[in-house]
């Protein structure tokens, strides 16, 4: 097996008496988008300073291909980044920038960054002073997308985005993997976290609260469904695995099920069925269950 592109062991931050990152496992193969979400304060950027060597672990390890974090040198010619809070140098203009910028990387795909440059819309005559904040990022994110680095470490990078860009952001979050880049994308864009990442990681005050593929993810949670028939309402009493069922007009059932469909689906064999509806939870809907759960 190759080496994983991210690996942490206990990781653990602290601030004073404040846990921000607390005994952190984390395996991120190579070549896979991850999903790095979590409320405010939960710890991801803390998190992805530790992996970039902006700040020391207090305890536990961090290592990118192998290489420890703490080994700026090293680490960084495996990596390119986008941080949460884009600072440019104000008196170069855009172009002068994603020229430095690619000095310092491990190799550009000089084709494929005038490519994203037209598609985001970018200005690079113009002086980076002269930037928005949304700018700031395409600059950022122009310059971490046309490298070859086999690990693009993303701190929410699409916050200042509008709609339009954020599908160029996912092309490219997908062309990266196309190319056998990993992805390590820390978000509070659920739909976006949904569209392009293999699997999720969330975390809670520090702590790892669950790591799974978006699908497994889902399953965990309920489906809602609904079904028309026509003659005698279908016999669901003794069905596991459904709950609040509940007429939603003539002929219209709504139920909640959890776990696999084959009991319903059997119960429903036996009825008249006209239509049938089943809408699965979004990525949203399951957060928010998680952090409805914690505050109880
Ligand atoms: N330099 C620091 N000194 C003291 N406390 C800090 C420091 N940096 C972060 N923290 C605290 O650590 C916790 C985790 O912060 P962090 O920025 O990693 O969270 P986050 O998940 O990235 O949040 P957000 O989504 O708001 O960016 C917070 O309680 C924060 O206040």
């Amino acid at each position: 097996m190759s080496m994983p592109a991210v690996r942490t062991e206990h990781l653990t931050k602290r601030f004073g008496r404040l846990r921000a990152v607390d005994r952190l496992d984390l395996s991120v193969e190579s070549g896979e988008v991850f999903g790095f979400l979590g409320p405010n304060g939960a710890g991801k950027s803390t998190t992805i300073r530790l992996l970039l060597g902006l700040a020391r672990a207090t305890a536990g390890s961090a290592e990118i291909f192998g290489i420890p974090a703490a080994d700026i040198r090293a680490a960084h010619e495996k990596l390119a980044y986008v941080p949460a809070d884009v600072a440019l140098w104000p008196r170069l203009t855009g172009a002068e920038i994603l020229e430095l910028l690619a000095r310092t990387g491990p190799g550009v795909d000089h084709a494929y960054q005038s490519d994203l440059v037209e598609q985001l819309d970018l200005d690079l005559r113009k002086r980076a002073g002269t930037y928005s904040t949304g700018n700031r990022q395409k600059v950022a994110l122009v310059a971490a997308f046309a490298t070859r680095a086999p690990l693009l470490i993303l701190d929410e990078p699409t916050s200042g985005l509008d709609p339009l860009m954020e599908r160029v952001f996912r092309t490219a979050v997908l062309e990266a993997r196309r190319r056998g880049q990993t992805v390590f994308l820390s978000s509070h864009q659920l739909a976006e976290v949904e569209a392009v990442c293999d699997r999720v990681a969330i975390l809670r005050s520090g702590r790892l609260a669950d790591i799974a593929t978006v699908t497994d993810l889902r399953r965990l949670y309920r489906t809602e469904v609904e079904i028309g028939y026509t003659g005698p309402p279908p016999d669901l009493s003794t069905v596991s695995g459904i709950d609040d069922v509940e007429p939603v007009g003539p002929g219209r059932l709504r139920l909640a099920l959890t776990g696999p469909p084959a009991p319903v689906l059997r119960a429903l064999a036996a009825a008249e069925v006209t239509t049938l509806a089943v809408r699965e939870p979004s990525l949203e809907e399951i957060f928010l269950a998680y952090y409805g759960e914690a505050n109880r």
